[in-house]
């Protein structure tokens, strides 16, 4: 597990992290999201012990990571700029990792490395970009580690590969307890792997949810009501998020469970009235503005 306490980190005057909480269960797959410059990267940073916090602390498996060795071992991060020794082939950084790392696993490296049809001896800085990041994404799938960090790591792969890449990640969170932080700043990139996400906006979370929570707990409507008194009568019994109307039809976003909502509905008796499934983006836009944001133009 993952616990950031209280974690602040500046640089000079920047706050890049602001007193940030958050807690990473293990085997879930947590989703990072925010603008450029929210200071994901350098949460990550924090996380795996690159950078140390200003205030607070970070501690994974009940141990502070910055200059934790053991706890280090367990933790690789795929990083937003990618390192590679210069004139490194992959089959270098095969040979630099398997000495980091003690599980890193040799054998599934070269298996990927050609299913994803890279030459291992060839110079990695004669690659695209998109296919250093391959490079990038194989050595932090082979390191084997509980704790895989990936920085904006769908950026800059075509979506063929995005989905190659996501599906390896799907299977090797089933097949072992590995536990990835995915940080992004597109929603669209995290909705169909993230279980649990966080909004990271001006080095602070804004809110950290549960996925299924979320879409279970918040509902979209389409009605129309009876009367002017019964649509009073809803809108101050249910938990109204957002509310539109548009000739006779009312469009509500609500939170709560939807027996209850479809109970208050019901006893009313509507002309019309159905609910409709929200999308993540929908749910975020919602729970934002009701924090006073507008993060629509910012994280899609
Ligand atoms: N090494 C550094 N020195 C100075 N300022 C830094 C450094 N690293 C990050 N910052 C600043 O901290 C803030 C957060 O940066 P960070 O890279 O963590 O954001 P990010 O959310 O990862 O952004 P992006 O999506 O653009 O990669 C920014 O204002 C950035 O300029």
């Amino acid at each position: 597990m993952i616990e950031a306490i209280a974690v602040s980190k500046s640089f000079d005057d920047i706050k890049a992290i602001d007193s940030v909480t958050a807690s990473i269960k293990e085997g879930s797959v947590y989703g990072l999201v925010g603008t450029n410059g929210a200071g994901k990267s350098t949460f990550l940073r924090m996380v795996c012990g690159i950078y140390k916090p200003d205030r607070g602390n970070v501690i994974v498996d009940n141990s502070e990571v910055y200059e934790n060795e053991s706890i280090k071992k367990q933790i690789f991060y795929i990083s937003d700029d990618q390192f590679f020794f210069s004139n490194a082939t992959p089959d270098d950084m095969k040979k630099y990792y398997q000495v980091m790392y003690d599980t890193f696993d040799g054998e599934r490296f070269d298996k990927l490395i050609k299913q994803f049809e890279l030459n291992p001896k060839r110079k990695i800085n004669t690659f695209s970009k998109g296919m250093k990041k391959q490079v990038s994404i194989i050595c932090g799938l082979c390191a084997t580690t509980k704790y895989l960090l990936c920085d904006e790591t769908f950026d800059g792969l075509d979506p063929v590969m995005r989905q190659a890449v996501k599906s390896i990640l799907i299977g090797e969170i089933m097949e072992r307890n590995m536990t990835p932080i995915i940080a992004s700043h597109s929603l669209r990139e995290l909705e169909d792997i993230c279980e649990h996400v966080g909004l990271l906006h001006k080095g602070g979370i804004l809110f950290s949810r549960d996925l299924d929570d979320m879409k279970l707990n918040i509902h979209k409507l389409q009605c129309v009501f009876a009367s002017e008194e019964s649509e009073k009568q809803v809108l101050s019994q249910l938990q109204v998020m957002h509310y539109d109307k548009k000739g006779s039809i009312c469009y509500l976003t609500v939170r709560g469970e939807l027996d209850q909502i479809s109970q208050c509905m019901e006893s009313v008796n509507p002309v019309f009235y159905e609910s409709v499934q929200l999308s993540l983006e929908e749910i975020f836009i919602s729970e934002t503005e009701v924090l006073g944001y507008d993060i629509k133009k910012l994280i899609f």
